[in-house]
């Protein structure tokens, strides 16, 4: 999978050190889903919480699960880590079978499931990170520094020594996504990582997540219904509807795919009887009025706009500006997911 999408803070980010972790001689996937299906309860109850899924996710690149509420991507988390057991499918992780092999298969995995994970609040920030590193086998003292990097890029040293009982909330969630990285894992999963962080220290995080992925070749599932999020640090989008993958792309794929390409048209001369000509021929979404007068958003794919320049041209009007709308996620997954517009608004609001 490509990294055709990156945004100026994945480039701020961008080296080629992971290339080996790409492509190199880590052949096997971080992590390969195959046909996986769980469901809950039984008889009228059933609900059918991920149905036949298959993924794939190469070592190395950062892969955002996005989908509406119960679409099932914290149960296909569950299953991948091994917590929820699955009704079919296999899970492998750098090549081996879970079922197989479960311990060895998850010595290089770790998760911050719900925006958190249970750090110990009595010990210090530092303290922390050093637990979860003996958790995971590591001599704490060989990663010294790889814990200093992180809390200073993560905007913790100087808290480094404090309880993190002591800590805001934001503060205890970048320690807790530090305590997922502390131990040196290479495939993370983080389940809505940046929810309740305030925008500085989101960007923070993000900003250490595409590091992590380009310079340490982290392998990084992320869930996050913030489109914001998911477009400025994942590689690829995986959009769930309904237990069942609906699209699986790079965010500029999915953007170059979308069917909303939208022409904003501003002229004093647009009148009422225009509009409804306009309404009549076209796809307008949306009217205002503006100080250089009447704004008009028309769906334009194909060899629309010529007919509306025709329109307009016929009516002698004199056009002020004309710009094209780009397609943004937020549009894509509404198409996909049959949300309406302010439920995805809702959802990408939330920090
Ligand atoms: N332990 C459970 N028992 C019964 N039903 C469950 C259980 N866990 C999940 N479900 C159901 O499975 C479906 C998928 O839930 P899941 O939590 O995986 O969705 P999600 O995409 O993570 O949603 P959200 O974005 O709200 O976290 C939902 O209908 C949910 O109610």
């Amino acid at each position: 999978m490509g990294r055709t999408a990156a945004t100026d803070e994945q480039r701020d980010t961008a080296t080629p050190a992971t290339e080996a972790a790409t492509t190199g001689s880590a052949t096997a996937p971080a992590l390969a889903i195959e046909s996986l299906s769980k469901q809950f309860g039984d008889g009228e109850n059933t609900v059918v919480a991920v149905d036949d899924v298959s993924l794939t996710v190469d070592p190395g690149t950062v892969v955002g699960l996005l989908g509406p509420n119960g679409a099932g991507k914290t149960t296909l988390i569950k299953c991948a880590l091994g917590i929820v057991l699955p009704d079919t499918g296999a899970v492998r992780v750098f090549g081996s079978d879970v079922a197989d092999s479960h311990q060895a298969a998850y010595a290089n995995v770790d998760a911050m499931l719900e925006g958190a994970r249970n750090d110990y609040w009595r010990l210090t920030v530092r303290e922390n990170l050093r637990y979860f590193a003996t958790i995971h086998g590591v001599d704490p003292a060989s990663v010294a520094t790889r814990h200093d990097r992180l809390l200073d890029r993560l905007n913790l040293a100087d808290k480094a020594d404090t309880p993190v009982r002591e800590l805001s909330r934001g503060m205890k969630q970048k320690v807790s996504l530090a305590s997922v990285l502390a131990g040196g894992a290479d495939l993370v999963f983080l389940d809505e990582p940046t929810l309740g962080l305030d925008v500085e220290s989101a960007r923070t995080l993000r900003r250490e997540l595409r590091r992590l992925a380009y310079e340490e070749g982290l392998t990084i599932v992320l869930s996050s219904h913030n489109m914001g999020v998911i477009e400025a640090v994942c590689d690829r989008v995986v959009m769930m509807t309904d237990g069942r993958i609906v699209a699986d792309n790079t965010v500029s794929a999915l953007l170059s795919a979308a069917d909303r390409n939208v022409v904003r048209i501003t002229s004093p001369d647009i009148d009422t009887a225009l509009l409804t000509t306009l309404r009549s021929t076209f796809d307008v979404q949306a009217v205002e009025s503006t100080s250089d007068g009447t704004r008009v958003d028309i769906a334009a794919g194909g060899d629309t706009l010529y007919a509306v320049m025709e329109t307009l041209r016929a009516d002698d009007v004199t056009i002020e500006t004309i710009q094209t709308l780009k397609p943004e996620l937020e549009d894509v997954f509404v198409e996909l997911t049959g949300l309406a517009p302010e439920q995805a608004e809702q959802r990408s609001g939330s920090l």
